[in-house]
């Protein structure tokens, strides 16, 4: 049986005067995987934004637990379980990597099951040899890991993760994939932005597919690898 940990319900989400997202809406489900699909500028990070409380929806609601989470600033929304990690990282770069693991603990809502720096190094090995170092130093992929890492620190109940594999060399998109899968089977909740429809396959549960800032798919991922219509349209395959 599946239950809905988060959803979105019909926000209207505006820079200034222009509107970018239009009635979006989407569920997501207890332990999946949900990647939300589009092509540049389709309004994935806007939406991630707004759930996490960076951006503000002008209507519409966001729901996590059946609570209405949509009015509540950023950093009551962390609290509240939602773990993100933005596109642009964000990690402090004067801090060492272990300090940056340690300012962002926070526990889980019951206590039990909770992150720490050591389950993160088991979690990320590579993080652990780098601990004395200072984030500035960290190649893009070390610190799209730290601050995996530092998402996980706050035991997020769903865990929003923007683009995690652009820009990265290849070996680092399997080690960012390897560190999905291992969450998904430990039974976290992701959400992941990604324009690499390839990047999701093996990942995925299900899709959203945004385009022009609205909701134009929502299925498995194996009903999307059979829409070819939908990936010619909205997708760039
Ligand atoms: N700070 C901003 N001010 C004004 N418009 C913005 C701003 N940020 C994004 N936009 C516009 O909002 C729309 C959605 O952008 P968004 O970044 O959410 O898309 P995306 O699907 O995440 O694309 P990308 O993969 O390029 O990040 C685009 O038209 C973009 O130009």
């Amino acid at each position: 049986m599946t239950a809905t940990i988060l959803n979105i319900d019909k926000i209207n989400v505006f820079y200034g005067s222009s509107q970018v997202l239009f009635d979006l809406s989407f569920e997501v489900q207890a332990g999946e995987t949900l990647a939300l699909l589009g092509r540049n500028g389709a309004g994935k990070s806007t939406t991630m934004k707004t759930i996490a409380g960076v951006l503000k929806a002008k209507s519409g609601n966001i729901t996590l637990h059946d609570q209405s989470i949509v009015q509540r600033p950023a950093h009551l929304i962390a609290r509240a379980g939602i773990g993100f990690v933005p596109e642009d990282r964000q990690i402090f770069p004067d801090l060492t990597v272990e300090d940056n693991l340690d300012i962002a603990i926070k526990r889980g809502a019951n206590g039990e099951d909770d992150w720490s720096i050591d389950r993160v190094y088991s979690m990320l090995p590579l993080l652990e040899p780098l601990k004395d170092r200072l984030g500035g130093q960290l190649s893009g992929g070390e610190q799209q890991m730290l601050t995996v890492g530092r998402a996980l620190m706050g035991n997020p109940d769903v865990l929003l993760l923007d683009e995690p594999s652009e820009g990265l060399a290849p070996i680092m998109v399997q080690k960012i994939g390897d560190l999905i899968h291992a969450l998904k089977q430990l039974g976290k909740t992701i959400v992941l932005a990604e324009q690499n429809l390839h990047f999701c396959l093996g990942l995925a549960d299900r899709a959203v597919v945004i385009d022009k800032g609205r909701d134009v798919f929502c299925g498995t991922i194996a009903e999307l690898n059979t829409s070819a219509d939908i990936k010619q349209r909205y997708l760039s395959v």
